[in-house]
């Protein structure tokens, strides 16, 4: 299941992030790639301990953090630092699944990589192809997002960004561990979330209904989290 993330940051905090990392120094992608994806992957990145992927990062966590659509999304447990990629001159990424665990440098901080998320950075009309290009159980899906839009997809799946043979494509990349590692049984929790926000908002938060059906929620939270 894919999710998109509208309007997860506003023009002024793209346009911030943008003055970060676009003087920074861009290297290789592969030194974040396992054994197959760095025989599939040609971008460049910034380095994970670069001092503005850092600062960025943590714009784009705080971000993150201000979205209600993106933590009943995600349920987020641990989230792996935001990194930062770019595409131009026909780079591409091949068809791969993301490593199963990420480490990450310095704090040896372990992330089951449940969920996959692009933050797309570049305007859609910039640049010519590099579509994220994901397998699903459903058929295969593309996605190419306006600039502070954001996709959440599952790391299982088999996934690849298409050439970009004009322009550039800016984006940021990670990983999350969610308290719900099942796709299916974090979709249902999703869907029940809405399904009660919906309910609250025309018969009240109060009702005796939307009371129950939120206990319902936590309750099968409480069965099936991982804390
Ligand atoms: O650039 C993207 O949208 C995804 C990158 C990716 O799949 C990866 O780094 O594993
Ligand atoms: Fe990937």
């Amino acid at each position: 299941m894919l999710i998109p993330i509208p309007d997860l940051l506003d023009a002024d905090g793209v346009a911030a992030i943008r003055a970060l990392i676009d003087p920074a120094g861009w290297v290789d992608g592969n030194v974040t790639s396992g054994h197959q994806s760095a025989l599939a992957k040609r971008n460049l990145q910034l380095p994970e301990e670069s001092p503005a992927a850092r600062q960025a990062g943590q714009m784009v966590l705080d971000a993150l953090g201000r979205s209600p659509l993106f933590i009943a999304a995600a349920l987020p447990l641990r989230i792996f630092p935001p990194l930062f990629n770019s595409y131009a001159g026909g780079q591409a990424f091949g068809v791969h699944v993301d490593n199963a665990v990420r480490i990450q440098a310095g704090t040896g901080l372990r992330v089951r990589s449940d969920l996959s998320i692009t933050l797309f950075l570049e305007p859609p009309e910039a640049y010519e192809g590099g579509e994220l290009t994901v397998e699903t159980q459903f058929g295969v899906q593309q996605v190419k997002l306006p600039a502070g839009y954001a996709v959440l997809y599952p790391s299982s799946s088999l996934h690849r960004v298409e050439p970009v043979t004009a322009g550039r494509r800016v984006a940021s990349f990670f990983w999350l561990q969610s308290m719900i590692r099942d796709d299916g049984a974090r979709q249902m929790l999703f869907d029940l979330d809405r399904s009660v926000q919906g309910v609250a908002a025309q018969l009240g938060q109060d009702h005796a209904e939307v009371i129950r059906l939120t206990g319902v929620y936590h309750n099968l939270l409480r069965c099936w989290a991982d804390v």
